[in-house]
């Protein structure tokens, strides 16, 4: 098979991150690989643009081509600056994750709208240090325009065995090792829905990087908590398997809506321009920033500080 350009010239506006189990998109047209050296670094994994619909799709695996990097060893800040320097404006992230609730089920999938903070600090979770210090707002942590598009994606394949819930809390924890059954029934007694070890920092950083972010988590597990077996990677994995097709059917109904030119302004981010590079001038005084900072944040405006 002939080598695949190392460059892409355009705009890549859409990319999908995959998480444990979906370590490529199969069914796409891959027309490049890249691999963006940022100032943190290189990305998890080099970068595939696919196209679907005449247009360009970032695809990005979270724990590398061949899931090396543990939760919290995954590059999240090279992984979306890297996303960000293509022209990347809205992601889909899919995650495997442990359900909280009876009524979600293994193979389920959900669309979630909160997030508990159990990560421990010790990821690299934001962009605004060294000598530029910013702060943005994240009350509502997941994209409600692209979470309500994939809903409708996901109830629309209804008939096709997708079962999709409109939202939840999802808990992020720091891992690797699982939760013990009573930190389990403490998320439950609070109400969270689901769990993972991956959407923070991930989500942090690309709302910093005025990025519109959804993840999209499909249930692999009860847990530790239900009378059934509890959780282990065996059965997360082979869940994943199973349910590859209904994954796949969704990314490309997802995808489908997201090239329709009517979602253009969404794909573009536009709703997020400025929230950023608006908020980071008031913030540290001209002379005051850092020169690695302001470099850092360059790479991620370019012309911020024009
Ligand atoms: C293999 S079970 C734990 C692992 O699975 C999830 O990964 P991802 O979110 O990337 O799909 C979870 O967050 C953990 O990293
Ligand atoms: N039970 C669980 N806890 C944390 N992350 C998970 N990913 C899949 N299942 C999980």
């Amino acid at each position: 098979m002939a080598e695949l350009p190392t460059k892409y010239p355009d705009p890549v506006k859409i990319a999908v991150i995959g998480g444990t189990g979906i370590q490529a998109l199969p069914g796409f047209t891959p027309i490049a690989t890249v691999n963006p050296l940022t100032p943190w670094g290189y990305p998890s994994s080099p970068i595939s643009i696919l196209t679907h619909n005449n247009t360009p799709i970032a695809f990005l695996s979270r724990h590398g081509l061949h899931h090396q990097y543990a939760p919290h060893e995954v590059p999240n800040q090279a992984n979306i600056a890297a996303l960000r320097s293509l022209g990347v404006r809205c992601v889909i992230a899919f995650s495997a994750v442990g359900s909280l609730q009876e009524e979600i089920k293994p193979r389920d999938f959900v669309v979630p709208d909160q997030v508990f903070d159990r990560t421990k600090g010790i990821r690299p979770f934001t962009f605004f240090e060294k000598g530029v210090v910013g702060h943005v707002g994240f009350a509502d942590p997941f994209d409600a325009k692209i979470a309500k598009l994939i809903s409708e994606c996901g109830h629309a394949l209804a008939g096709e065995g997708v079962k999709m819930h409109d939202q939840g809390t999802l808990v992020c924890m720091e891992g690797p090792q699982f939760s013990t059954r009573f930190e389990s029934s403490y998320y439950r007694s609070l109400g969270c829905s689901v769990i993972n070890m991956s959407a923070l920092p991930e989500a942090k950083l690309a709302r910093e990087a005025e990025i519109a972010y959804q993840m999209i988590c499909m249930a692999t597990d009860y847990d530790c908590w239900h009378s059934t077996e509890d959780v282990d990677v065996a059965m997360v994995m082979g869940h994943m398997k199973a349910n590859g097709e209904n994954a796949k059917r969704l990314v490309g109904a997802v995808l489908d809506a997201l090239t329709r030119e009517e979602n253009g302004e969404l794909v573009d981010g536009r709703h997020l321009g400025g929230s950023t590079t608006g908020m980071i001038k008031f913030m540290t005084k001209g002379e005051a920033r850092g020169e690695v900072g302001k470099k850092n944040i360059e790479f991620l405006f370019p012309g911020v500080w024009e």
